[in-house]
């Protein structure tokens, strides 16, 4: 977007509609939107929660404007489906303008020590939780010759991984394989497709993966420092301003981008070639630094499995 010419980025008077919207990222979005007079739809599981939620965005919100918060497991196609449905009941049916597929969970754990329930749950929660609301929004929106745009959440890990994520980086590479094509598709309707690719963000979800994060998944994540999630939000919101298909928060995060990207279209034509010279050396360094931090944490790992009997024991 140039200088002087508008966005058409404009959630003034448009229904958003925002999965994971009770708190973190999702819920400072919600804020956002609201202030800026959009109607707000906010989805996630916890009703207590939600009702709470949505009475502190109806105290933001001037009296025209429409805040309501559906309770709904998103890992559930059909709930997914219906859920966006009664979103349109205030509005004659209508389908949600922008969609903000903010839900998602992470429990870092390494693959030896999960269950088949955590390893499953860990797809669904990253991939699943946000691949049928669009499927669902795609469908409505162009069934009602709708324009509109829906930006998946993804994750730093949707690029790039190491120890502790084998239950969250798969879903959250895949998020980008599922937006990657529907962006292509939805040139045919008008669809915007987008995605933000976050490092690190404060909050209830955050403080709960660390509570039993493994060690070695701690040591490398060191290098970055989890913003509020207020600073996430507005990062995504001037990326979705600019009209870029992929949304970074910080230049690390574009160095990793432009090592994996599929040929998806560039931010800025210059910069990405310099990011990718960058990254082109920068990246393999960082890797070298992971990789040994995974072989530090060797011993330490070896010694805990073989006090809890991990070895030659069929039944663990
Ligand atoms: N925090 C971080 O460091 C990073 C997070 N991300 C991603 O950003 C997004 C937001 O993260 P964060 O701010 O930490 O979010 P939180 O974990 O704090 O909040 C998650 C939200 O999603 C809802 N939710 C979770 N599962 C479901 C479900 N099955 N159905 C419906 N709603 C669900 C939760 O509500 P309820 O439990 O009531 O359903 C809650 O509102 C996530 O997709 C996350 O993977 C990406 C990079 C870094
Ligand atoms: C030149 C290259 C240097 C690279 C340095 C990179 C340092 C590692 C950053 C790891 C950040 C992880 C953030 C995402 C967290 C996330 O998605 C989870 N919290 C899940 O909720």
């Amino acid at each position: 977007m140039g200088l002087f010419s508008k966005s058409d980025y404009q959630p003034k008077g448009k229904h958003c509609y925002i999965t994971g919207g009770t708190q973190g990222l999702g819920k400072a979005l919600a804020e956002s939107l609201v202030k800026q007079g959009a109607h707000v739809t906010v989805v996630a599981r916890d009703v207590e929660k939600g009702k709470r939620v949505e009475a502190e965005l109806k105290a933001l919100a001037q009296p025209h404007q429409i805040v309501q918060f559906i309770s709904a497991d998103l890992t559930n196609h059909k709930s997914s489906e219906q859920t966006l449905i009664k979103s349109t009941e205030p509005f004659n049916g209508q389908a949600p303008d922008y969609y903000y597929l903010c839900a998602g969970f992470s429990r870092p754990k390494y693959m030896v020590d999960s269950s088949l329930a955590e390893f499953e749950d860990g797809f669904n929660g990253t991939f699943w939780v946000s691949a049928y609301t669009a499927r669902a929004a795609v469908k409505l929106m162009v069934r009602q010759r709708r324009v509109g745009r829906i930006t998946f959440v993804s994750s730093f890990l949707g690029y790039t991984t190491f120890a502790g994520y084998t239950n969250y980086s798969p879903g959250k590479y895949a998020l980008r394989g599922l937006a990657d094509s529907l962006r292509s598709e939805m040139l045919l309707h008008d669809i915007k497709i987008h995605i933000f690719m976050p490092c690190g963000i404060q909050g209830p979800g955050l403080e709960a993966e660390n509570a039993d994060k493994p060690a070695v998944t701690h040591k490398i994540e060191e290098g970055d420092t989890p913003i509020p999630p207020e600073y996430s939000a507005r990062a995504m919101e001037n990326g979705l301003r600019k009209g870029y298909y992929q949304i970074t928060d910080n230049i690390v995060a574009d160095f990793a981008r432009l090592r994996s990207n599929g040929g998806v279209p560039s931010n800025n034509f210059f910069a990405d070639c310099f990011y990718l010279l960058v990254s082109s050396i920068g990246i393999p360094i960082w890797r070298m630094t992971a990789d040994s931090a995974v072989r530090n944490g060797r011993r330490a790992v070896l010694a805990d499995y073989e006090v809890r009997g991990i070895y030659d024991n069929p039944a663990k």
